[in-house]
């Protein structure tokens, strides 16, 4: 903390204000983050007074904010290992040395490569039926119910991520610690840093000793021939085993634990986020609904009686594929992109130097006037026209660009095609307001109440 609050001097030639002592501009940030129109309004008054590139003081570190396509162009392909992923100490510690958003240049490529491949399309085929069946005896449990929407999504991408990865049924005494100590881990991640008995942080780190257990207890099981399952720890096991391949080319257990421990952490709250705000939106708007609607009808009635969805279909929605991409727009889930600069450079006419930290307000990008008309409107067709690079950013862009998005695109066009085609659902609750949370999520769990159609 005393390291991060020691006021780098050349930052006087960027405009903005740090605030108070030591609380700098924290408290205004936090306010605006779970307020409706989430830090928009902190970076846009900003950006009024400022221009493009401000300072700031927030959650205990000095920060450049910076928005536009030029910035985010710069930033995120990161070209010559001009900037690092700028993790915090708590997400450090609970990930790992080995996690994939602690490699940089050519080690993370190179890991990324390794444990990317399983979540190409390709790769995900295997899982079409788990999440399809999953779904349906999710669905099978709301109708004439008051549903925390939320709380069911969570559910379902736990269950569906534990099964890609390590084959654990939905439910039962594993799935049932496996659970229970994600859910500590989750919500040790964005903790305060202090690794004491009774923090959120010592909780997550004893959490996170018995997850790895867990998974030594797997491998072992594996490695045994006890327990042959085509999941992603399988590929892993099988490609990365002690023989055959240089060193280069193989991950250590520790590499797959950590990585293993990086996926569900980066892939959970995210995509549970994306599945409420989806849901939330299309009640909103009742024609982007029908439209929705319309096209899942469409698919089913084509199939023979007593069929279900197939891999096929669910690749073939195109309005779907607008409407998640619009979702991820008004929401902007993760609502900044932080780097570290691992060099000196300039954006926008001001000097960065080597180890700052500098930040991209995505939230801004992607409410743009001049890109976005009526930005504020939920309006999946204006992705029928081809966008400009770096004016859309759900799942980044460049090298660290999401590895998991075929996986999330394909766990939510299943989980709504069987609720459109069944119910129809209402907002229990008019509360536009917003967890203050790192990825942006309803906070009221959004209640509705569902019927069959
Ligand atoms: C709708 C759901 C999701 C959204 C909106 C999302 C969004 C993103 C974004 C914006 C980034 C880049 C952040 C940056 O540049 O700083 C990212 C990175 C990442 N995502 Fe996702 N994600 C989703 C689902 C998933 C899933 C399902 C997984 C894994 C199973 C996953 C794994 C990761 C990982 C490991 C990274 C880091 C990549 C790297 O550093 O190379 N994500 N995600």
């Amino acid at each position: 903390l005393l390291r991060a609050s020691a006021f780098p001097r050349e930052m006087d030639g960027i405009p903005g204000s740090l605030g108070w002592p030591f609380v700098g501009e924290s408290l205004s940030f936090i306010s605006e983050f779970s307020s409706p129109a989430g830090i928009f309004s902190f970076m846009n008054k900003r950006q009024q007074r400022y221009g493009k590139v401000f300072k700031s003081y927030v959650l205990g570190r000095y920060m450049v904010f910076t928005t536009g396509r030029e910035a985010s162009k710069m930033l995120l392909t990161g070209k010559d290992g001009m900037v690092s992923l700028n993790l915090f100490y708590t997400g450090q510690k609970v990930l790992g040395p080995n996690s994939l958003l602690q490699q940089n240049g050519e080690d993370h490529k190179r890991l990324r490569r390794l444990i990317a491949e399983p979540l190409s399309i390709d790769g995900l085929k295997k899982y079409f039926q788990f999440i399809n069946t999953l779904a349906i005896e999710t669905f099978d449990q709301w109708p004439g119910q008051k549903v925390l929407v939320l709380e069911e999504a969570s559910t379902f991408t736990l269950k569906v991520i534990g099964n890609m990865i390590m084959s654990l049924e939905p439910t039962g005494e594993e799935q049932e610690k496996f659970r229970e100590n994600f859910k500590i881990i989750s919500s040790s991640f964005a903790s305060l840093p202090f690794n004491i008995p009774g923090t959120a942080f010592y909780r997550g780190m004893k959490a996170r000793d018995r997850m790895f257990e867990m998974l030594d207890t797997i491998i072992a099981r594996r490695r045994n021939g006890n327990d042959l399952q085509q999941d992603f720890l399988g590929s892993l096991i099988k490609k990365h085993n002690k023989e055959g391949k240089d060193d280069d080319e193989k991950l250590t257990d520790a590499q797959m634990k950590d990585n293993i421990l990086t996926l569900l952490i980066a892939g959970h709250d995210t995509t549970t986020a994306a599945l409420t705000w989806l849901i939330k939106f299309l009640e909103e708007n009742p024609a982007a609904l029908d439209r929705l609607r319309e096209e899942h009808m469409e698919i089913r009635s084509k199939r023979q009686v007593g069929t279900s969805l197939t891999w096929s279909e669910v690749n073939n929605m195109p309005y779907t594929a607008k409407v998640v991409s619009e979702t991820l727009r008004r929401a902007t889930i993760l609502p900044w992109y932080s780097r570290k600069a691992a060099q000196d450079f300039e954006i926008n006419g001001y000097s960065i130097k080597k180890g700052w930290s500098v930040n991209l307000d995505v939230v801004s990008i992607h409410h743009d006037p001049q890109v976005f008309a009526d930005p504020f409107k939920f309006d999946p067709s204006r992705f029928d026209d081809h966008l400009r690079p770096y004016s859309y950013l759900g799942f980044g862009n460049g090298p660290r660009m999401c590895p998991g998005m075929n996986l999330a695109k394909l766990e939510i066009s299943i989980f709504i095609h069987h609720l459109v085609c069944r119910y129809k659902w209402k907002a229990l609750e008019k509360d536009d307001s917003v967890q203050p949370t790192l990825v942006r999520m309803p906070k009221n769990k959004y209640p509705v109440f569902v019927e069959l159609l």
